[in-house]
């Protein structure tokens, strides 16, 4: 893992949701959660953009898996479907391969068995009827939008989930958002040392400038 990678998965969402407030991105994507694992997973996007078939028309599974390099978050752009796109065989490839979890805008199934192998998955929910012959794959590896508010994923870009949800890093900007993290990060470890110590929060948010934090990219530029 870079280095990169490895100081956004040394923090939370939460870190990394704040860096990109600072920095004027958007990239939270809203209306997944976790569904099963409970590992931070951070890795570049391999992205799989989904079509519906007519009604009786028969359409193949998805066949991308062993295409996916180790470390790759698998982002599966279903537009919110309700049929499944993932569930415990594909798990098993991915476990196999080394691939760091998957992210479904859209519903996956055999959600019992993924939790029992500790795979790291996030979606809408879980829901049992397949998108065989109900939706295929239409491309991989091409720029998807995912989530209620319509995040941009790109193929590379950083994907950042925890038990908070889903977010996307832009690669271009995932160095200056790291060092942002790392700032902000250790800001709030300052404020938790204080309160823990006995000062007020009040006193500690000042000190730190918790509430500054947000504006100081804004201020500097000045
Ligand atoms: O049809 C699906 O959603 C995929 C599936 O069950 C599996 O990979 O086990
Ligand atoms: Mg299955």
């Amino acid at each position: 893992m870079s280095e990169t990678l490895s100081v956004l998965a040394a923090r939370s969402t939460s870190t990394i949701s704040d860096a990109l407030d600072i920095a004027g991105l958007a990239g939270a994507v809203f209306g997944l959660r976790r569904m099963s694992g409970s590992a931070v997973v951070v890795g570049p996007a391999f992205t799989v953009m989904f079509e519906p078939v007519a009604e009786g028309r028969p359409a193949a599974a998805a066949d991308y898996i062993e295409d996916v390099p180790a470390g790759s978050v698998v982002v599966l752009a279903n537009e919110g479907r309700a049929v499944t796109v993932w569930g415990d065989i594909l798990t098993s490839v991915a476990l196999a391969n080394g691939i760091a979890g998957t992210v479904i805008d859209g519903y996956c199934r055999d959600v019992d068995g993924i939790r029992e192998l500790g795979y790291s998955v996030w979606a809408r929910d879980a829901f049992m009827r397949t998108g065989k012959n109900r939706v295929r794959m239409r491309a991989v590896q091409v720029p998807v939008v995912i989530g209620d508010e319509g995040v941009e994923v790109r193929p590379g870009d950083i994907v950042c989930a925890d038990g908070n949800g889903v977010l996307r890093v832009p690669s271009a900007a995932a160095d200056d958002i790291a060092a942002e993290v790392v700032r902000i990060g250790e800001m709030e470890e300052r404020v938790l040392r204080d309160v823990r110590a006995g000062l007020s929060l009040r006193d500690a948010r000042l000190a730190h400038g918790y509430n500054r934090a947000a504006l100081r990219i804004a201020a500097d530029a000045r």
